[in-house]
């Protein structure tokens, strides 16, 4: 009770946080530590009036006292928010160093998929570059890299045609393998037991915990078994808290806890906003007579219009299985746009269709993918933890490539945080991992992203894609990004117009052969949420998505959600009016809905662990 009581005292009044819009006040009650962390995140230009919420009558709640029982805390060295290829390679390096010198460093690994590889998506072709150094017998210990690269092939696309270009030699894949990334993610996971890294997946990570001199020092899981009133349900269950001399935070493009770190320690300060793709994909069983294993297909241009950055791939693996899919860059000014049906459309070009008919479609996945490359990386330590892999944004653009380097980061983080841990005065204050730092950008990984740093952004200019082709030709072929300047970057979700200054695009309707209805798609990704838990999509004004989306952008997040999670509804309590419907169970966790809401209304927050897609091969 004595906890209640001073939540209450310090609660009481006015509270000026957008963020508890929609949060019953008894939860909010009980998470009076977590307030801080929720700080606002309006948009700049100032258009969304700040809700107040009256907490002064909140003393006559009262709180189920199993939401404020202790939680069990259990003390490691290291927690790696994350099971993708970054936090394992961080994880494995750790304790090899460990090993190789008799020391004891415990290592835990956090996922908030059911098992390690089922959140991952990726195209895939990777280069062993980082694995090699990491597991340099990978072959002898069967690492799900079977099938090399053997063929590229580069195209422009207009509705008819496919126009082959000359590939730069950046986006060769020669001594790259075709794989599925979530293979190899399983295959990593194997590697990092054998050396002792403890890896739970089925947890999410839901709260920063910070000492007093806020500095980071763990992560706490969340409650299981609330329902949508955040209620203990009969299966409750208080999250536990991991504590740690370390923390690193390996969750992948625009991480829901890192999100909440770049904002309390003004991470991106001096650097360039990140922009972001929406990369939706498709695994096919192919026609075992269409099959050329090895062959690499990236495209331009059709069906995206000059000014649109993105394009697609398609990658034949072993097995007769391909890898299809479509990149579309967030920066989109048209609100009618829709990213799926971008991708549908694609596929019926002739030069994709041809590999694809008479085949079979297996899995469908969606994620979103880092664009801002070199610039967009922000300061990548903070005391107590660091950022690693495309958390921190460490994707090669060109190259759609981000596994190499997000392994790589993982580990040159590794190194430091071992040094730190085993260091004599390891104990006396908040570590600081800023050798990481240091030593990254003296690794190849920066030397990778300076080089192109320009190429993306060259897009930007007025001239659209024909800027970009004659920009990016001279860059990559000649220049090698050895020049003085470096292109600036802008915030996705301010680039959409609204949808009277915009045309509606008409899509062609699915043909249940190669194109296929939204929901159908949604249905192979095996996403699955409890029903009746807390929604995790979070609005921070509930009126935002009728009086501000609809009327003035006509719904936006209707069209951009890859999973037909958001939908305007008519409303029954309010006959002629419209309601926003959130079928938060379709969520695929890609984080688009947070990246491009126009108001930056939307907070993606981690719903119970194991929820989620459940991919296969992606
Ligand atoms: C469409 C598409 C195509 C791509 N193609 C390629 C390609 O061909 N080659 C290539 O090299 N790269 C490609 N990439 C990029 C590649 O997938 C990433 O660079 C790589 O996966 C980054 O690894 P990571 O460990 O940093 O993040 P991720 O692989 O995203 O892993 C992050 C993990 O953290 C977990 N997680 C997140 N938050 C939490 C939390 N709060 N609690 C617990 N767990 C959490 C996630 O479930 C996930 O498993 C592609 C990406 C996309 C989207
Ligand atoms: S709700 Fe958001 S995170 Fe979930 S699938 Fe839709 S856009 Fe992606």
């Amino acid at each position: 009770m004595a906890s209640r009581f001073s939540a209450v005292k310090l609660f009481r009044g006015v509270i000026w946080n957008p963020n508890f819009g929609t949060i019953p006040k008894s939860y909010l009650l009980r998470q009076g530590q977590r307030f801080k962390h929720l700080t606002p995140h309006v948009p700049s230009r100032g258009l969304l009036s700040t809700p107040r919420v009256h907490l002064a009558s909140v003393s006559d709640q009262t709180v189920d006292p199993r939401l404020t029982a202790e939680r069990f805390v259990d003390e490691t060295d290291v927690v790696i928010v994350g099971g993708g290829p970054s936090g394992l390679s961080a994880a494995i390096r750790l304790k090899q160093l460990a090993n190789a010198e008799g020391k004891e460093v415990r290592v835990v690994v956090i996922e908030k998929a059911s098992e390690l590889g089922a959140h991952t998506v990726s195209g895939a072709v990777i280069e062993p570059r980082a694995l090699n150094e990491l597991i340099p017998d990978w072959k002898e210990r069967g690492a799900p890299l079977n099938q090399p690269a053997t063929e590229e092939d580069l195209r422009f696309l207009t509705k008819k045609w496919a126009i082959p270009l000359f590939s730069p030699p950046q986006m060769l894949n020669k001594g790259n393998y075709v794989v599925s990334l979530n293979k190899f993610v399983k295959w990593l996971g194997e590697q990092a037991e054998e050396v002792g890294v403890e890896v739970y997946p089925g947890f999410s990570a839901s709260e920063v915990l910070y000492n007093e001199d806020n500095s980071v020092c763990g992560i706490a899981i969340n409650d299981m078994g609330l329902d949508k009133d955040f209620k203990p349900k009969d299966n409750f269950e208080r999250g536990m808290e991991f504590r740690a001399k370390v923390t690193l935070f390996a969750e992948g493009c625009h991480g829901s806890l890192t999100k909440t770190l770049i904002r309390k320690f003004d991470l991106r300060k001096g650097r360039q906003p990140q922009t972001y793709g929406i990369g939706i994909k498709e695994v096919w069983e192919i026609d075992p007579e269409k099959a050329k294993p090895g062959y690499t297909l990236h495209a331009m241009g059709y069906p995206l219009d000059w000014k649109l950055y993105g394009g697609g791939f398609l990658y034949h693996m072993e097995d007769n299985i391909v890898q299809v899919g479509f990149v579309v860059s967030l920066d989109y000014q048209n609100p009618y746009l829709n990213p799926y049906k971008e991708f549908q459309r694609y596929k019926l070009h002739p030069f994709i269709k041809k590999h694809l008919i008479g085949g079979k479609r297996i899995a469908y996945a969606a994620r979103a993918i880092n664009e801002g490359g070199y610039q967009s990386i922000p300061k990548l330590t903070f005391p107590g933890g660091a950022l690693i892999g495309c958390t921190a944004g460490f994707l090669n653009v060109p190259k759609i490539k981000g596994t190499h380097t997000a392994m790589k980061s993982g580990m040159i983080a590794a190194e430091t945080a071992y040094d730190a841990v085993t260091s004599e005065n390891a104990s006396t204050g908040p570590i600081n991992l800023t050798a990481y730092e240091d030593s990254i950008e003296k690794s190849w990984v920066y030397e990778e992203l300076r080089e192109v740093r320009n190429i993306r952004p060259s897009f930007n200019s007025p001239l659209g894609m024909w800027g970009f082709v004659c920009y990016s030709g001279l860059d990559m072929l000649f220049l090698k990004g050895r020049t003085p300047w470096t292109f600036k970057h802008h915030e996705d979700y301010a680039c959409l117009k609204p949808a009277k200054e915009c045309k509606p695009i008409e899509y062609p309707k699915p043909d249940g052969v190669i194109t296929f209805d939204l929901l159908d798609s949604v249905a192979l990704s095996g996403t699955m949420h409890t029903e009746n838990q807390p929604v995790h999509l979070r609005l921070r004004d509930k009126s935002i998505p009728v009086e501000r989306n609809l009327k003035i952008f006509d719904g936006p997040e209707g069209r951009f959600c890859p999973a037909g999670v958001y939908e305007f509804v008519d409303d029954e309590a309010n006959v002629g009016q419209k309601r926003l419907q959130i079928n938060s169970q379709n969520c695929v966790h890609c984080k688009t809905c947070d990246i491009k809401d126009v108001s930056q209304n939307i907070d993606w927050v981690t719903p119970e662990g194991g929820n989620g897609p459940k991919y296969v091969l992606t």
